[in-house]
């Protein structure tokens, strides 16, 4: 067990040469060990001679003029440590604060707004919390990048607009190696101002000293090897030009974050053993990763053999430093061996003395979404060992007690040793399915469909703050992806004049494109300048005979451009609808929905949870339990992220929508929906509706086209033209929506009191609605037909109105008959009645898991039952990514294409 770095070799980098020199013989530098240990300032001789550095727990100084007066600007003992982390860092200078983050803060504020900083794409969770921060508040454009290619940095870098590198390396918990030599010098070539910055918290300046390789700032959180005890918080920053010393002196200075006078002695202290404890734990660290990989789990460690980035890090580091991890190859097996670890503690953080394990996806990873997590490769099961400089023979011990009790090794007496427990099959395969979601959406052909809606109460008014009652209808909006693979995107717009239109993908204007940081969401407000270099662009010459496909194709370019700024996928999207397209039922929304969707699939921002593990049925294949029909498989978190994208979607389709359509479309049933930022009273948000499922209506189609975009605007402008008619408007239908959950959700009225309620109230908020200027003739026709005897039927506008549909609330006793009749008669009059079912599913997805079943001309699967792949190591792709399901849902007839779409397999849903 050869500790990495031996004491008698000399260190990678000359060291100042201790002082003064002698006249006899010259000497030799200080080895780092020996600096750790001597904390001396020429410039700060202490007056007692006191050993240990006093600590000064004084705010002020007395006097004026001298070294020090304010803390905050100065203190003695701080300028002891920074001289001596400079020293051990061989840097010029060096800067304490408060905490690595705190360290990064004061780095990142040398930007200003437009500036442009490349990172990588496995960072720290929380520095990539800040750089989100500084990308909304400041301005700053920030490019995520795989730095573990350096060629990959190359295409983000701008002569004048890059203005800051940052990197980390190795990543932590995936031990993933950035060469900072090879980028530090492409980039300084291509953008000779841009300031690269290494975080070293993974090595210390013990290991690897940034500087030597071309960083210009290095930052270190001082709470890990730097200080080895976990006692204290604290970050510093190193550099070798004064320029950005002074700059970042002035920000620590002006906004009061330097590192406290106790921190800086208790941190001083820490360094002092720095080498020893390091020399310690990456020993030890080395017989761990080498005893775990010997037991066949994929280890992550740099000093392994197999580590890709083995070379690159040796070039650099000195060291493989003490954190290391490795996959048991199944979540739960994971689980029970960190909780059956006792020597090492679960907890996060690491470069402490004492032994630390984790599972970074439940933990330290875990405010990163699963889908960002996948896309990022770090598998759920990754276990996270920190080392400390407990005994090594304790420590393999207490980890072999672990794995043993949790059944991920057990003893083979033929080999006479302890082996792997291969996780079985059952689990293998989850991960293989489980991985099928992240790994070939590119080659598989994704499937989604997300319905239309019906208002009940409260269209228009929803808008400026009222609650809405919606509810799914069973018309829906379908949307396919299908692989391309020639560097071209197209669509296909069924619906709207038949459009179909492709793009060269590199063509596209990207350089107007503010990608989103990892895990950042899509800021309130639209892009306008990519809107305008979209229309002006790609959509340039389409003209206005086809203005509705083209704002549906800028919908849908828009969101590749955000989502697929990394990937740029080449595909097809086909979008068809049962529901009439522009009725007042929701088509934009369910449309948004769908291209939000398969953007989001496609791009690998989210991912379907694996299904419940498969059992044996009797035969060779085994069958994946899907419970609840599809129902409530696709898990909240991801249908609101979907959500979000369908909003900003339905926000260029639509100018300024409440939101409310699209809340439907992905999450089904029956809503009360009130926006958030312009709640009128009452709470913001969406809350389910029971009760309304049972409900019959009857939707009949003006025929009559017209814009939500211009009746939204129209009744916006009727707001400031005259406030107290509108806002009255806005509180009286508040009360109807209000009035009409009361009724349904109380338990003393009856059935028909209930139906009677809701009739009354229909008619009272079309009252409204026609006061609010968007009725039409023919929304008049369908109400007086329709209230007229026989029928007697309560009906209003549903959606935007000025044409479109209407809603006509049909009461259980309602004969059959009669029904016949009106429809016949609403026929008469050239409009489209359609009896809807409300209160269905949201966001639905194919299943991903079994190949879909086109018909006996592809026999490859039986409707509605799954079946997984049949052993984990088969590539699923092969059987997924055959187009021949673009073919036959562009060919099914609009009768069919319902029926025909859900006896493709199973569907997933919201
Ligand atoms: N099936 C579809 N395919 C493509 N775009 C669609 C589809 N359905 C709706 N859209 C888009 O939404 C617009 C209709 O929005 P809107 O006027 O609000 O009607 P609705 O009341 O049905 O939501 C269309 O002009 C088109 O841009
Ligand atoms: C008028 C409004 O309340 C509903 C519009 O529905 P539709 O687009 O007409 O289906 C607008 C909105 O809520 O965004």
């Amino acid at each position: 067990m050869a500790p990495t770095i031996d004491s008698k070799v000399p260190p990678l980098h000359d060291l100042p040469t201790p002082e003064p020199e002698s006249p006899m013989r010259s000497r030799k530098p200080y080895r780092f060990s020996t600096l750790c240990a001597t904390v001396e300032n020429p410039d700060q001789k202490d007056q007692y001679g006191s050993s240990s550095v006093p600590i000064y727990q004084s705010a002020t100084f007395k006097g004026v003029g001298n070294a020090y007066d304010y803390s905050r600007s100065g203190n003695p003992t701080r300028s002891h440590l920074e001289h001596h982390i400079a020293k051990i860092s061989s840097a010029a200078h060096a800067m304490t604060v408060s905490s690595g983050m705190a360290a990064l803060d004061i780095i990142l504020r040398l930007l200003k707004p437009g500036d442009e900083i490349i990172a990588g794409d496995d960072l720290y969770g929380g520095t990539n919390r800040l750089l989100t921060y500084i990308r909304a508040h400041v301005g700053v454009i920030v490019h995520h990048v795989d730095t573990t290619d350096p060629t990959s940095v190359l295409p983000f870098i701008h002569p004048t607009k890059t203005a800051m590198v940052l990197l980390e390396s190795p990543t932590n918990p995936l031990l993933k190696i950035a060469d900072i030599a090879a980028i530090s010098k492409d980039v300084k070539e291509r953008a000779p101002d841009a300031v690269i910055v290494v975080d070293n918290t993974m090595m210390s300046p013990y290991l690897q000293r940034p500087l030597e390789h071309g960083a210009d700032i290095v930052y270190d959180s001082a709470t890990k090897y730097l200080s080895g005890h976990h006692d204290l918080m604290a970050g510093v920053i190193t550099c070798n030009r004064d320029d950005l010393k002074k700059q970042m002196a002035f920000t620590i200075n002006s906004v009061g974050n330097a590192l406290a006078p106790n921190d800086c002695f208790l941190l001083l202290r820490g360094t002092k053993t720095l080498a020893l404890r390091m020399d310690r734990q990456q020993a030890t660290s080395q017989l761990v990763a080498t005893y775990l990989h010997g037991l066949g789990f994929r280890t992550h460690y740099p000093g392994l053999p197999d580590h890709p980035g083995r070379e690159i890090h040796a070039r650099i580091a000195a060291g493989n430093g003490a954190v290391l991890s490795f996959e048991t190859g199944d979540k739960e097996l994971s689980e029970r061996v960190v909780g059956g670890a006792r020597l090492w503690g679960i907890s996060v953080s690491f470069g402490c003395v004492n032994s630390l394990i984790s599972m970074p996806c439940v933990m330290s990873h875990a405010s990163i979404d699963p889908a960002t997590r996948a896309a990022r490769g770090l598998p759920e099961d990754l276990i996270r060992l920190c080392v400390g400089i407990e005994d090594p023979v304790d420590l393999i011990d207490d980890l072999e007690h672990a794995l043993i009790d949790a059944g991920a090794i057990k003893f083979d007496a033929q080999q006479n040793k302890y082996t792997r427990v291969v996780p079985s099959t059952n689990d293998a395969l989850n991960r293989a399915v489980e991985k099928l979601g992240m790994d070939g959406p590119d080659e598989h052909e994704w499937f989604v469909s997300a319905p239309g809606k019906v208002i009940l109460f409260g269209e228009h008014a929803v808008v400026h703050g009222a609650t809405a009652v919606a509810a799914s209808v069973d018309l829906r909006c379908y949307g396919l992806t299908s692989p391309r693979g020639d560097g071209t995107l197209s669509v296909h717009f069924a619906d709207i004049d038949d459009f179909y239109h492709e793009w060269d993908i590199e063509a596209l204007p990207w350089d107007a494109v503010t990608p989103l940081g990892a895990g950042e969401e899509h800021p309130e407000v639209l892009d306008q300048a990519l809107i305008d270099a979209i229309s002006a662009g790609p959509l340039g010459h389409i003209g206005e005979e086809t203005k509705h496909a083209k704002t549906a194709s800028l919908a849908f370019l828009y969101m590749y451009l955000m989502l697929s700024y990394a990937r740029r996928p080449s595909f097809h999207f086909t979008a068809r609808a049962t529901l009439p397209v522009g009725a007042g039922l929701g088509s934009s929304a369910s449309y948004s929905t769908c291209a939000a969707s398969a953007l989001l699939l496609v791009n690998r921002a989210i991912a379907l949870p694996p299904p419940s593990a498969p059992t044996s049925t009797g035969s060779d294949v085994p069958h994946v339990h899907i419970s609840h029909q599809g129902r409530r498989f696709i898990p909240p978190r991801t249908a609101e992220h979907v959500n979000r994208w369908a909003f900003v979607a339905e926000k260029i389709l639509h100018g300024n929508p409440s939101g409310v359509d699209n809340s439907v479309a992905v999450f089904g049933g029956a809503l009360a929906y009130t926006r958030a930022g312009f709640a009128l009273g009452g709470k913001a948000g969406m809350e389910p509706i029971q009760g309304f499922k049972s409900l019959k209506f009857l939707l009949t189609n003006s025929m009559v086209p017209r814009d939500t975009k211009k009746l939204v605007a129209g009744v916006g402008a009727l707001k400031d033209s005259e406030p107290d008619l509108v806002d009255g408007i806005l509180k009286a239908i508040q009360e109807i929506s209000i009035e009409a959950r009361r009724a349904l959700a109380d338990p003393e009225l009856s059935r028909t009191e209930v139906l009677s309620v809701l009739s009354a109230l229909i008619d009272e908020n079309h009252r409204h609605l026609v006061t609010l200027e968007v009725s039409h003739p023919t929304l008049e026709t369908i109400r007086s037909t329709t209230a007229a005897a026989p029928y007697e039927l309560s009906t209003k506008l549903t959606g935007a109105g000025g044409g479109g549909c209407a809603v006509t609330l049909v009461p259980d006793n309602f004969r059959d008959t009669a029904l016949n009749d009106l429809m016949i008669a609403l026929r008469g009059e050239k409009f489209v009645p359609y009896l809807t079912s409300v209160g269905g599913s949201g966001l639905g997805v194919l299943s991903p898991y079994a190949p879909p079943n086109l018909g006996p001309a592809h026999d490859n699967g039986v409707p509605g039952q799954v079946t997984p792949p049949q052993t984990p190591n088969m590539t699923p792709r092969a059987s997924m990514g055959d187009p021949a399901l673009r073919l036959a849902f562009e060919k099914q007839s609009g009768a069919q294409l319902a029926q025909w779409a859900d006896r493709l397999g199973r569907w997933l849903y919201v």
